[in-house]
């Protein structure tokens, strides 16, 4: 399979505070991640040193460039954008382009333009003319002409109402998105990306807790709604999570569901945010868990 990620052993440290933790994964091409994980769980941390950002200490592998020693070789094919919401308020939309031709070396102008003709924002306003949801026109025109073949997002819709987070990435699928290029995604807005993602990785304590496609969770995962009289039984069945919803008791078994878990109540594929909640937990079964 053709990775264009490869980490292992990454640790990044803050002085005494471990910020990530040993973590290994891949990414193959043609794939939406979303990184999940509670505020301070790392994903920032873990971002910016596959970006060398900061000091670690491991092994990551982009496009079969170093971070620390090929940053600039590397920064060819890979797009990091920290949060869409910020560009220079002062900066001419115009200029803002031409800029961007000499900040980045796959970033096509004409393209650019061409997406930008499609909107009503005037090319000779200034950032701080436009609105929010102009803003987000412009950055995604912007994000969608660089021919990159990895996109790292560190919550990109922060700030953003929901049309405009949803325009956002709608542009992300449609425009961007093919199979040779992959995007990393770092959200706390798990229920928005659910359904536009391929795979998952959640991150909790600075430990990689989960990282598996969607498909193969809806069979590693398996939710049951049940009535009192089941409760004794579920519960000696030692489900990974259990939690009360609309009213009833609901448990979440991560491969040691009983068999006959069908007759003990009604059973329901298990959302990521629920998922996210019971992989987050401090006293959380890894050994199940993760692969
Ligand atoms: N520059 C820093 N110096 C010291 N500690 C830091 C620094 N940056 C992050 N940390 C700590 O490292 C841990 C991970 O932080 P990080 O920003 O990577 O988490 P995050 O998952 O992106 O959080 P959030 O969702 O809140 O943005 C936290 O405990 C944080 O306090």
């Amino acid at each position: 399979m053709n990775h264009l990620v490869k980490v292992s052993e990454l640790t990044v440290q803050y002085g005494a505070k471990s910020a990530v933790k040993q973590v290994a994964f891949e990414l193959p091409a043609g794939r939406i991640i979303g990184l999940l994980g509670s505020n301070g769980a790392g994903k920032t941390s873990l971002m910016q040193a596959m970006m060398g950002l900061i000091p670690f200490q491991g092994k990551i592998d982009i496009l079969g460039f170093d971070p620390k020693t090929q940053r600039e070789a590397m920064l060819e094919h890979v797009c990091y954008i920290p949060d869409v919401a910020i560009l220079p308020p002062w900066i001419v939309v115009a200029d803002l382009l031409e800029l961007m031709v000499g900040l980045h070396p796959k970033f096509k102008l004409e393209l650019a333009q061409q997406k930008l003709a499609r909107t009503i924002i005037p090319l000779d306003a200034k950032v701080k003319q436009l609105s929010r949801g102009m803003i987000v026109q412009l950055h995604l025109a912007i994000i969608s002409a660089i021919d990159a073949k990895l996109m790292i997002l560190d919550e990109p819709t922060l700030g953003l109402d929901i049309p405009a987070r949803k325009a956002f990435y709608d542009m992300l699928v449609n425009d961007w998105c093919t199979d040779e290029r992959t995007v990393l995604i770092a959200t706390h807005q798990v229920d928005e990306i659910e359904n536009l993602l391929s795979d998952v990785m959640m991150i909790n304590h600075g430990e990689l807790v989960l990282h598996d496609s969607i498909s193969n969770l809806e069979e590693r995962f398996i939710g049951v709604r049940y009535g009192l009289d089941a409760a004794a039984q579920i519960e000696a069945a030692a489900p990974l999570h259990r939690f009360r919803q609309m009213g009833g008791e609901c448990a979440i078994f991560a491969g040691n569901a009983p068999a006959n878990l069908a007759e003990l109540g009604q059973i329901f594929r298990v959302e990521l945010a629920d998922l996210f909640v019971a992989l987050a937990q401090p006293s959380m079964e890894k050994e199940h868990a993760t692969n």
